[in-house]
Parts: C-alpha cells; structure tokens; sequence
C-alpha cells in the first residue's frame, strides 16, 4: 500500500505539488493522472525519497521509501529519464543492478523475457529506441519481484504491441496482489488499464476515485432516442431510475430524447410492444477523455487552442 500525507513540494515561490493525500491499494491498477505539469512526476519522486517534500511525507509498505532495506525487492519503479550507461548492454545493466540486490542470474532472464527484450538483450543500451528504453526500465522496475510498482509514462514511446503489453503486465502483476501506481496524460488507455484514478491538477487532488465512478459524474451513459411520439414513450418508460429529457425539436414532427437509467434494448422492446414509431435508437458513451478535460479544465497549464480556421467569415461591422 502508497500513502501520501499532505504532500507538498514547493520549487522557490511555487508549489507544484500542494497538500496530496491519497491511498494507492494493493490489488489494483491505480491511474495517476493530470495535464502537463500537474506534478505527477514530481509526487511519484517523493514517494520515491528522489526529492524532498516542502512538507508532508509518504510511506510504501508502511514505511518510507529511503527505509527498506534492498528497495528493488520491495518497490520497482520506472521514472521518465531513467539513466543507463549507454555503453552497457541490456542484460548488463540488469546483472549489475541483479548483482547489488542479490537477485540471482536467471531472474535476469526471466525479466528479459518478459519484456520482449530477447533478441535486443546483448546490444548497447544507447542504440535503444524510445520504446525499448521503456521496455529496459520495466524489466529492471520488476526485476527484484516487488510488491510495489510505481511506473511514470510507462507507455511513452511504446508501440501498439507495447500499448497492450503494458496494459496485459499492469493488470496480472495487479492481480497478483501488488500494488500498481502508474502515471499517464492519457484518459482513454487509463481507462483500459486502471481500476481506479487518483487525477491531480496544478498539484492538487481533483479526484480520487473509479473509472466507473467517474463515468457515472461525468453523465453516465445515455441513449439517444428520435420518435414522433415522446409523450407515449415518456408513458411507458416511466420509473423511478429512468430520467429523460427533451434534447431538440420541441415543436417538430420529431423528438429527440436522451434517456438515462435504462438500456437501449429495454427502449426498443417497451417501444414495439406499445406500438411507438423510432426513427432512432442509439446508445451514447459519454467520453472519458472529455470528463478528464472537463475536471482538469481550470488546472491545465498547457492547452492548446483549436486551429484558426483558414477562412474565417469576414466581420460586417455589426457589434458583437
Ligand atoms: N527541479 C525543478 N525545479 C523547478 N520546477 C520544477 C522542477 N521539477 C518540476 N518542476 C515544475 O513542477 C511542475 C510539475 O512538474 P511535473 O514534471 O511533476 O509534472 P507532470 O505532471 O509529471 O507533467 P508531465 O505530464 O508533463 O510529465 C512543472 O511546472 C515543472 O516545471
């Protein structure tokens, strides 16, 4: 088990990292995530004694990081820079850390493979893409079978085998009952990977919480319903965990309703059995990435603007 006690880190006069507390448990993927420059990185040093906090502390296992005695073996981690020496191979510089932790020769064997470094394992470190560079420092974050894993970025660079490698390893080293923390911007791949979310914005804890939770505020899923006859649909639909609203044409021939609470099947079969005419029936997901911009809007640092449009309409001189 992660736990952060008011973390805090301040750079000169500012705090990039203000009052965190969250628990990371065991037997779960757990996302951390948040916009460029939210402090990920930054907490994840912390809780790896690589940076002092201003104020707060955290402990892994129940202690600090900087007390357990041979950390490979109780906490693996993957930090963005990692530095290997570039004139060393692959399966060197995992014998070399194996040889300081006493972790024996064939388990350096093992973590080669499981990072599909086979083939790569005997050449230099600096020829190394991207990808393989994350696949290095995965295979030395598990190389002491720790019971925690804290990975940043694990899936920088990686390609769409790597993607789902990623996801795979994350979710069984999981359900074997170690603690998973792991960093990303990415909402949709940590939806995919993780059971829980801790999102942070400009340092501070914006939420704590599940994918299906955050689902669920972010509107949950609805169903998108165009019929010519909402008042009988409204009728046969009524129930107390069934909320429709009226999304358009209000004095048209056609209806469009957005239903929450109840299945798209459910719509259809409650509609043919009471003879209601559907132009459309369509189940709407309310996009993830969308709730994690909405949540993370007022703590984003770095937000792009959508491009100018090449043609714009040219103002006629009425006063906006
Ligand atoms: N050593 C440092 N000195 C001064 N400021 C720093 C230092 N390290 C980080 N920062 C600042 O702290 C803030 C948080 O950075 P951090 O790298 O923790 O964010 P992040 O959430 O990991 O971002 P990203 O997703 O871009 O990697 C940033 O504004 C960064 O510029």
């Amino acid at each position: 088990m992660i736990k952060a006690y008011g973390l805090t880190k301040r750079y000169g006069d500012r705090t990039v990292v203000q009052d965190l507390d969250f628990t990371v448990h065991p037997g779960t993927v757990t996302g951390f995530l948040g916009p460029n420059g939210a402090g990920k990185s930054t907490t994840m040093r912390m809780l790896l004694g690589l940076d002092t906090p201003t104020r707060g502390r955290s402990t892994i296992g129940g202690r600090p990081y900087a007390t357990h005695g041979a950390p490979l073996t109780q906490v693996g981690a993957l930090l963005e820079a990692r530095s290997v020496h570039p004139g060393r191979s692959a399966r060197n510089h995992l014998l070399a850390l194996a040889h300081t932790h006493g972790i024996p020769r064939s388990r350096v064997e093992e973590v080669i493979a499981l990072a599909g470094l086979t083939g790569a394992a005997d050449r230099r470190v600096k020829g190394f893409s991207l990808g393989m560079g994350q696949r290095l420092g995965i295979a030395a974050a598990l190389l002491g079978d720790p019971a925690t894993v804290i990975l940043d970025e694990p899936v920088n660079g990686l390609d769409p085998e790597g993607v789902l490698w990623i996801r795979t390893l994350l979710r069984s080293l999981a359900a074997e009952g170690r603690t998973v923390l792991v960093s990303s911007h990415l909402m949709t791949e940590m939806a995919l990977t993780a059971d829980h979310l801790i999102i942070i914005g400009r340092g501070r804890l914006l939420a704590d919480t599940t994918v299906d939770e955050l689902v669920r505020q972010a509107g949950g899923a609805s169903v998108k319903v165009i019929t010519p006859q909402p008042d009988d649909l409204r009728t046969h639909l009524t129930h107390p965990d069934v909320e429709i609203t009226t999304v358009a044409a209000a004095d048209a021939p056609l209806h469009e309703l957005r239903v929450r609470g109840a299945e798209a099947a459910h719509i259809g079969t409650v509609a043919a059995a009471h003879g209601i005419t559907l132009h459309e029936l369509t189940p709407q997901t309310v996009s993830l990435e969308k709730a994690f911009m909405d949540l993370t809007q007022e703590a984003a640092d770095h937000r792009s603007q959508p491009p100018a449009t090449r043609n714009p309409t040219p103002l006629t001189g009425a006063a906006a």
